[in-house]
């Protein structure tokens, strides 16, 4: 579903990525590691089309990103550091936009049941700059599944989000694991990001230096292997 092939990006005379292999089958959920400033947001905003590879090549859903942009970004829902919400429209008229963008079919029902899943009913009318942190981001998932994209692609989802939408998320994810959703996700947290993929990555100075099935590996052990690998680097 996500393939890159040498995929590079330098930014000014910085190298930040420096030949990105990557593979994700469809309905794969894939968890990247990495120390700060490693390249992984960097990584991703390629794969959400924010930004262009300086080299090497990205095919989602085996189409070219270069050729294909405004077609593929309708199967893509992202999460990430910026909300993408606009501040003075209401969570409910937020999650209209974007489901009127993408032509979402019974949109009032999708954006009842949304809100509810990520406990946001009660401030439907509300104004997003009179929201907390951790309501935007239970606004921003909400937003980035409202087309029910295939592929999700997630940079630390967790910030800001209380004990209560943490266990949220990690509910609406398994469901997307279940329901053969693509995901790639990034986070600091081991137990967060471990709990559910099938793939592991740990990506340190532009590359790729460690992967594995985390399924046949303890928690303490992929801690293990991971001071050692992103030390040697
Ligand atoms: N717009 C930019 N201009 C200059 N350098 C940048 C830019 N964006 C990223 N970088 C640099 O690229 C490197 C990788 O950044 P990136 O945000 O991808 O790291 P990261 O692995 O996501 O880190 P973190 O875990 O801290 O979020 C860093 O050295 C960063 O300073």
């Amino acid at each position: 579903m996500i393939v890159t092939r040498g995929l590079t990006k330098k930014i000014g005379n910085k190298q930040i990525l420096k030949g990105i292999d990557l593979e994700i089958a469809s309905g794969e959920f894939v968890t990247c590691f990495g120390p700060n400033g490693a390249g992984k947001s960097t990584t991703l905003k390629i794969l959400a089309m924010l930004t262009k590879p300086s080299g090497g090549q990205v095919l989602i859903d085996g189409q070219d990103v270069r050729e294909n942009g405004s077609t593929l970004r309708r199967k893509i829902g992202l999460i990430s550091h910026h909300s993408f919400l606009y501040e003075n429209l209401t969570a409910w008229e937020n999650l209209e936009f974007y489901g009127r963008m993408y032509e979402v079919p019974n949109l009032k029902k999708r954006i009842t049941q949304l809100l509810n899943e990520v406990g946001l009913s009660f401030a439907a009318d509300d104004p997003v700059h009179s929201f907390s942190r951790g309501m935007q981001q239970r606004l921003s998932i909400a937003r980035a599944l409202v087309h029910n994209p295939p592929i999700l692609l997630m940079d630390e989802p967790y910030t800001g989000l209380d004990e209560i939408a943490k266990g949220v998320l990690k509910q609406i994810l398994s469901q997307l694991a279940q329901s053969s959703h693509t995901v790639f996700l990034i986070t600091h947290d081991f137990d967060q990001g471990l709990e559910q993929s099938d793939q592991a990555l740990i990506l340190a100075g532009g590359r790729i230096i460690y992967t594995c099935n985390p399924r046949r590996l303890q928690r303490e052990e992929f801690r293990q292997r991971y001071l050692e690998v992103v030390g040697g680097v």
